[in-house]
């Protein structure tokens, strides 16, 4: 858990304790951790699409009233059955909810409620009522699903897509043919009677999809972070550029999703050794996302190799 949450970026102090037998005795070995605070948020960790907005909805409810809950109306008709499944009531569900979570309570209510309450419950607020106090219910999201189910992972899968922030840049770069110099292309070194002049590796490739994912990501350009002509960077090849690259973007939580390179050459160059470019790509792409592409006619002055 701890490598979880410094791979993904998040530096805050988080205290990772274990969880209990039944729901109440995680929150309650939470409680026991948590120093002095006056209010506490317990939140569902099978509710991944929790949003700001909707905590500071219920931060500003609780801090009101002491003890409030995520809920969303009921959409279907509630009925309540005997053993056997046979109706025996149905509950107008014009004051019905779903309750979620967040639920975000005064932190010595929740404390009190947990040393008082020892009936199994599903959720906090219900040992909050319990103890008499009431709870307030504010609007939480039909999108703050609980992940119990497989189907459930489907749904996930649809709200991720519609949430998910994307951001594209183009990136692009220009170095001159020379003699006595390696050909090196997206990490791969290609046969050919010249290379790409430069301070590093000259992998005018690389440079620009560097410096798209720098700009798509609003983190600086190539020359910011790897200065033309720092000794550090003489001849580097410049796939350790884009390794580090990626490890700041990861830092900063993005991803690199699609990367879509066209290569126009002066001249015809060789084709790299089949595949090496899109097996590069598959390194460093993390979504299924890849496609391969490949336009050209080399019979005219410019060459073009197109590698997604
Ligand atoms: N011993 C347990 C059991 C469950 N949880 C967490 O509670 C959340 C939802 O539980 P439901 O009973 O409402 O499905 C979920 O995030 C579980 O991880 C727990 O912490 N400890
Ligand atoms: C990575 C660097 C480092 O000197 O490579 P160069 O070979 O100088 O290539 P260029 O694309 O002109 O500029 C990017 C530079 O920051």
């Amino acid at each position: 858990m701890n490598t979880l949450l410094s791979d993904n970026g998040f530096t805050n102090s988080v205290i990772v304790c274990e969880g209990g037998e039944r729901r109440q005795d995680s929150v309650r070995q939470g409680l026991e951790r948590l120093g002095d605070c006056d209010l506490v948020v317990v939140h569902d960790g099978a509710r991944p699409f929790i949003t700001s907005e909707l905590l500071d909805r219920g931060i500003s409810m609780a801090s009101l009233t002491g003890a409030a809950t995520a809920a969303v109306p009921v959409k279907d008709t509630i009925k309540e059955s005997d053993e056997e499944g046979v109706v025996v009531r149905t509950i107008p569900r014009d004051r019905l909810w779903s309750v979620q979570t967040p639920q975000i309570f005064r932190t010595s209510l929740l404390r009190k409620a947990h040393s008082l309450v020892q009936d199994i419950v599903t959720d906090d607020a219900s040992m909050v009522e319990a103890i008499g106090h009431p709870v307030k219910l504010f609007f939480g999201s039909y999108s703050n699903i609980k992940i119990t189910t497989p189907e459930d992972l489907a749904i996930a899968d649809a709200i991720m897509n519609r949430r998910a922030n994307t951001s594209r840049e183009h990136g692009f770069d220009v170095h001159p043919l020379v003699q006595g110099r390696a050909l090196v292309l997206g990490g791969i070194t290609i046969p050919f009677e010249k290379g790409l002049a430069g301070h590093s590796d000259g992998d005018g490739l690389i440079h620009a999809v560097i410096d798209a994912i720098l700009g798509a990501a609003a983190l600086g350009d190539i020359g910011t972070h790897f200065p033309p002509g720092d000794d550090r960077y003489k001849g580097v090849a410049s796939g350790k550029l884009l390794h580090i690259t990626l490890e700041l973007l990861r830092s900063n939580r993005w991803r690199v999703t699609f990367v879509d390179a066209t290569i126009l050459a002066e001249r015809p160059i060789p084709e790299a050794p089949h595949g090496q470019h899109t097996r590069v790509a598959r390194r460093h792409i993390t979504t299924d996302r890849r496609l391969r592409k490949r336009q050209g006619d080399n019979n005219r002055r410019f060459g073009i190799y197109r590698a997604r």
